[in-house]
């Protein structure tokens, strides 16, 4: 049995997906997404010198003072004249420096007496002390946010700042999950001889922070005729199923997919956990069939359903990150296939859970990061630096 490799399986299931289409939506819905194009500014940022504290505007050159107040400029109240030889104008946080003025003097730092300003302590060490610079952030034109890059707050409050109303995104992806199994019942229910169904609500709290809308196709029994006629409806851009993905008599997921119309494209990675994992096409629609074991839904879905949502998405950059931290304990050889060992962080060292079966989600729910073998590798001493993947 060949078993293909993670990275094969991930550029494989990157190349079965269409990206999402374009569309403008308003900075308040577009968290969370990625830019489809580059963003400009369309203004310069500041427009002008800006005052960046309260005190006097003046000439650099005319220290040390005293000064005559001749007016104030505020914050969208700007001082109309132009500031001449010992001059000073009372200026505040933000608020335009008046033409002739190159630096400000802070308010702790002077003694104003009606309309004479003296220094009281050392006053601006040199010209444009305390002054924001015309275009300090960003000129008129410059690009904001490469086309793929997330919007974050910060991004999205650049992009207000930069004249935008509106960011071109693409459109949020469909994701429809379905649990399958006879044996499972909705969660809260803890019918003798049942088990809670799970996979879905670890799913749908996988990709939450995505820009997704789910549909969730709820529980689905082991039946090939019931399954095919729920998956000739499935409307999606991607569609998830959990369980009888494995070789079982009970394992119908494969053959219904394939009664309703889908290409499977690979059947069963170099993956533990997550080796009889599946992908392919249902109409316009990527199938990911996730084996149900809790765990193995997991690493799947982190490994394979947040990059490709990501990849549909129009992201840059969607390989989840990793670091390389120490090992706490020994680890023993690794076997043929890419191991994702549950593990914490203590005293930034990453300790494995003593037991790794994958339908343990206690094990799962306390780790904090996986532990990335790759196919082959050696023993691995404690001290040894080990690749991660953290968990949030
Ligand atoms: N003879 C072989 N048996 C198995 C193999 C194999 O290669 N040869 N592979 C094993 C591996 S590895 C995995 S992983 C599992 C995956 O099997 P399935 O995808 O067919 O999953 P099920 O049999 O349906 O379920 C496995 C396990 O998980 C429970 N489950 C299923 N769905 C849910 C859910 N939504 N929420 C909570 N728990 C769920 C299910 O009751 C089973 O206990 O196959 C091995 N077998
Ligand atoms: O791959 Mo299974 O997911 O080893 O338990």
């Amino acid at each position: 049995m060949t078993l293909l490799p993670v990275e094969e399986a991930r550029d494989r299931i990157f190349s079965l997906g269409t990206l999402a289409a374009c569309e403008e939506v308003p900075l308040h819905q577009a968290a969370g997404r990625w830019a489809a194009k580059a963003i400009p500014a369309r203004r310069t940022q500041p427009a002008a010198d800006l005052s960046a504290m309260d005190g006097y505007a003046i000439r650099f050159s005319d220290l040390p003072g005293p000064w005559r107040l001749v007016g104030e400029s505020a914050a969208g109240h700007p001082f109309s004249g132009t500031l001449g030889e010992g001059e000073a104008v009372r200026i505040f946080t933000g608020a335009t420096m008046p033409p002739g003025a190159d630096a400000v003097l802070v308010q702790e730092e002077a003694d104003r007496d009606g309309t004479v300003v003296a220094l009281t302590g050392e006053g601006p060490a040199h010209v444009g002390r305390n002054v924001r610079p015309c275009g300090l952030d960003f000129r008129t034109e410059e690009i904001l946010i490469a086309a793929g890059e997330r919007l974050t707050a910060a991004r999205l409050a650049l992009c207000a700042m930069g004249g935008h109303d509106t960011v071109p995104v693409r459109r949020r992806i469909r994701v429809a999950i379905a649990a399958t199994g006879d044996e499972l019942v909705p969660p809260g229910r803890t019918d003798a001889g049942k088990l809670p169904e799970s996979n879905g609500t670890m799913l749908t709290a996988l990709v939450h922070d995505l820009p997704v809308d789910v549909v969730d196709l709820g529980i689905l029994p082991d039946s090939q005729e019931l399954l095919e006629s729920a998956f000739r409806q499935v409307d999606a851009d991607i569609l998830v199923t959990t369980g009888g993905a494995s070789v079982g008599d009970h394992d119908l997921v494969r053959p219904a997919l394939e009664a309703a119309g889908a290409n499977i494209d690979f059947w069963r990675i170099a993956l533990r956990p997550g080796k009889p994992m599946m992908a392919g096409m249902l109409r316009d629609a990527v199938v990911l069939g996730l084996p149900g074991n809790p765990v193995s839904a997991f690493v799947t879905a982190t490994l394979f359903l947040r990059p490709l949502i990501a990849k549909l998405g129009g992201a840059s950059d969607v390989a989840p990150a990793t670091f390389t931290v120490p090992l706490g304990e020994d680890l023993p050889a690794n076997g043929p296939r890419t191991d994702y060992l549950r593990a914490k962080l203590v005293d930034g060292a990453a300790c494995a859970a003593a037991i790794q079966d994958s339908s343990m989600l206690r094990t799962l729910a306390r780790a904090d990061c996986l532990i990335l073998r790759t196919p082959h590798a050696p023993p691995a001493a404690a001290g040894d630096s080990v690749e991660i993947l953290p968990l949030t």
